[in-house]
């Protein structure tokens, strides 16, 4: 287990708030999604520093900017399979005739010269020999015996298929940017520029409990008032996709001193964020607040102005995070990606930590009631055409690959809308 990250001393702009506001900011009631959102940021560490073999980069995030140690290509290499050509003075005729003067397959590495209207043979990716001016495909010449005949066409078109030393990345090149998500295409950038050990940041460990006495496992056969725990795999599958490591520890009834003693043991354990799933809501069984404020945890916002989350806990126990999303499913899918992929993207070091904005078109209309306070995060599902970006509801058990942000005062949403759509990525 790494040790746990220092949680940075709370830093934020009040100024504009009234008193009222002020208050209730304070007790982390009511606060919109960005002020949560800024509030868990503000206490979000990045974290340390590793190194990494360049096999297990992909995913990790660049802890500096990378740089080509060794330019790409290593040589001027042949593009295609044929014949690389040295100067000849017959150009203006019909075809010129080249004598052959050996072969150069791929990993020759002896130093070769090729003089005036001779040839070497040569494949793809070889050494061109010093003196060529182009390599002509084989299927553009024909060979007679220890002789090549290239058509004048062959030799004036512009492309030489010889690819310059460093012509793709020149030596001292920014390959990976500080900041940036590695991905298999680096990976080859890194791999040809000589980049065997890479500098990334820790990964957030994330320990996860999901609330609830009616909860049961998958094993058992639910009896009427009790359910299976689905929010298990939903949060390993999104913590795992957001690129930390998920550590489970399972079901836990709605009871406030073992949830309390077990916040401790996890907080102590040196996890970088705690995530639970149910007993935030209002009722008697609003058991995370209670069991917080009984271990001397701290909370930095609950109830957002927002729906669903409206019932949420982000706090700090011992030197974790903290939050409590809400039960249902598809609650604790959209806050994932609103409220803690941003606050996980900043652990891992990434340099974008929210999604990307996209302008949707409404394909129907949304019976959402007009709320003047309060954000409706809805899933959505994208689809593209006629040039056009357009959200609809998915269908019962349809994917959603977006959340649709239905902004408060803005209704009511009705077909034809544009809206803001966050598309879901893979962190
Ligand atoms: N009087 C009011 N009641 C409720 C309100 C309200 O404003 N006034 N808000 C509702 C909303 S919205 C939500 S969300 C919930 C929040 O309550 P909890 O966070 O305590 O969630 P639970 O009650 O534990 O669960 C809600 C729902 O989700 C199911 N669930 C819980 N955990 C799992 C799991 N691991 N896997 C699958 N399903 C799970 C649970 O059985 C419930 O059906 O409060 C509302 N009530
Ligand atoms: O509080 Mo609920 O989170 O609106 O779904």
């Amino acid at each position: 287990m790494p040790e746990a990250a220092r949680i940075p001393a709370i830093e934020e702009t009040t100024s504009g708030m009234d008193d009222k506001a002020l208050l209730s900011s304070e007790r982390g009631v009511g606060q919109t999604l960005e002020q949560a959102l800024a509030r868990f940021l503000s206490r979000t560490p990045v974290l340390a520093r590793e190194t990494v073999v360049l096999g297990e980069a992909e995913g990790r995030v660049a802890a500096e900017s990378i740089r080509a140690r060794r330019a790409e290509p290593g040589y001027d290499q042949a593009t295609r399979d044929g014949f690389a050509l040295g100067p000849t003075a017959s150009v203006e005729a019909i075809e010129a005739t080249f004598s052959i003067q050996g072969e150069i397959p791929a990993g020759r590495t002896d130093r070769l010269a090729v003089a005036a209207d001779t040839a070497w043979r040569i494949m793809t990716g070889a050494l061109v020999p010093a003196g060529a001016v182009r390599v002509v495909p084989q299927e553009d010449c024909r060979q007679i015996g220890e002789e090549v005949v290239v058509p004048a066409g062959s030799l004036m078109r512009e492309q030489r298929f010889i690819q310059r030393a460093g012509s793709r990345i020149a030596e001292g090149r920014t390959v990976a940017a500080a900041g940036e998500e590695i991905t298999g295409q680096h990976l080859i950038w890194l791999a040809v520029t000589g980049n065997d050990r890479i500098p990334v940041y820790r990964r957030p460990v994330v320990g996860y409990l999901c609330s609830g006495s009616e909860l049961v496992s998958i094993e058992e056969s639910p009896v009427p008032g009790k359910k299976v725990s689905a929010n298990r795999y939903l949060l390993h599958a999104l913590i795992g996709r957001a690129g930390a490591i998920p550590l489970d520890y399972g079901i836990i009834a709605d009871d406030v001193e073992r949830i309390g003693r077990l916040l401790l043991q996890i907080g102590g354990s040196g996890v970088d964020l705690i995530v639970s799933t149910g007993g935030v809501g209002p009722g008697a069984y609003d058991v995370f607040a209670r069991a917080l404020d009984q271990i001397g945890g701290e909370i930095l916002c609950r109830q957002l102005a927002m729906r669903p989350g409206h019932s949420l806990l982000v706090g700090v126990v011992g030197r974790s995070l903290y939050v409590g999303l809400p039960g249902p499913p598809s609650a604790v899918s959209l806050v994932f990606a609103e409220l803690v992929v941003p606050v996980l993207r900043k652990m891992n070091g990434l340099a974008v930590l929210r999604h990307e904005d996209v302008r949707a078109c409404l394909e129907s209309d949304l019976s959402i009631r007009d709320s003047e306070e309060t954000l409706f995060l809805k899933e959505g599902k994208l689809c593209y055409r006629d040039g056009g970006v357009f959200v609809r509801l998915p269908a019962p058990l349809e994917t959603a690959d977006c959340t649709l942000l239905l902004e408060p005062g803005c209704g009511p949403f009705c077909k034809g809308r544009v809206v803001t759509v966050h598309r879901w990525c893979c962190r």
